[in-house]
């Protein structure tokens, strides 16, 4: 595992950007896993400046994002669909038929999931797959549970999950119940997964997932398991780290 600490956001969102800006120069065909999350949005910036200086282009770029939320009309602000288009989708040259999200408002969703675990398989290996952590170490949208789930899959999200996140919305009764997730097995299938994490408030569980006892209880620290994790850790979100490198 690569965990790298950067003491400014721009250097973090630069060495992010740059990895995956390189991945698609030297196979313009990646399959890029993309995350949603405030964690993310930097590099997004970061990968926009550089297809705006026409040194990369997503034409053949095929995407998966980790999750959506179930009921949430696709227009709705904070719908992940919405977030992508406006932080990332919108401002590059992507074709929209190659940008994958999983429909939270599909009528049948087990259905829904299946058809994303399709697509999944047909991609065959997502490249590199971003990925942000939750309080509570979950990863998409797979939470602490006894067991983890290896496909994509409907989850009831946790009342901490609905608290964190109702920062977004008007109050928490608006934040959805359930979502849809890919799940740790498809995560952890990723060539390359790259995990980006800020601020203090993420400083002991980060640490706690990459250095502590592997469990379901924490989804993140399953990524131990994995052969080539590269972390990406502001200063705060560091901090436990400083001593260890
Ligand atoms: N489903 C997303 C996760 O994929 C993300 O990692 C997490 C952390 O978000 P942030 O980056 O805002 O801390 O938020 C949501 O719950």
């Amino acid at each position: 595992m690569n965990i790298l600490t950067f003491r400014t956001n721009d250097e973090l969102n630069i060495a992010g950007a740059s990895i995956i800006t390189s991945l698609v120069q030297t196979n313009p065909r990646a399959v890029l896993g993309l995350a949603t999350g405030s964690s993310p949005i930097g590099i997004y910036e970061e990968i926009i400046n550089t297809f705006r200086k026409n040194m990369v282009s997503f034409r053949q770029v095929t995407t998966f994002n980790l999750d959506e939320y179930v009921g949430l009309p696709k227009d709705h602000q904070e719908s992940y669909h919405s977030f992508m288009n406006r932080q990332l989708f919108s401002h590059i040259d992507l074709p929209a038929s190659q940008a994958n999200i999983p429909d939270g408002n599909a009528a049948d969703l087990a259905a829904e999931c299946e058809r994303y675990n399709r697509l999944l398989e047909d991609a065959k290996q997502i490249d590199l797959q971003i990925l942000g952590i939750g309080n509570n170490g979950h990863i998409g949208f797979n939470e602490p549970s006894h067991s983890l789930i290896s496909g994509t899959h409907i989850v009831e999200l946790k009342e901490e999950t609905r608290e964190a996140n109702a920062r977004f919305f008007n109050s928490i009764d608006e934040v959805p119940t359930h979502a849809l997730t890919m799940g740790v097995g498809a995560i952890l299938k990723a060539k390359t997964i790259l995990l980006v994490v800020r601020g203090e408030g993420k400083a002991e569980i980060v640490h706690r997932a990459l250095t502590g006892p592997i469990t379901t209880e924490c989804p993140a620290s399953l990524l131990q398991t994995h052969s080539n994790v590269v972390v990406l850790l502001d200063a705060e979100a560091g901090k436990y780290f400083a001593n260890e490198m």
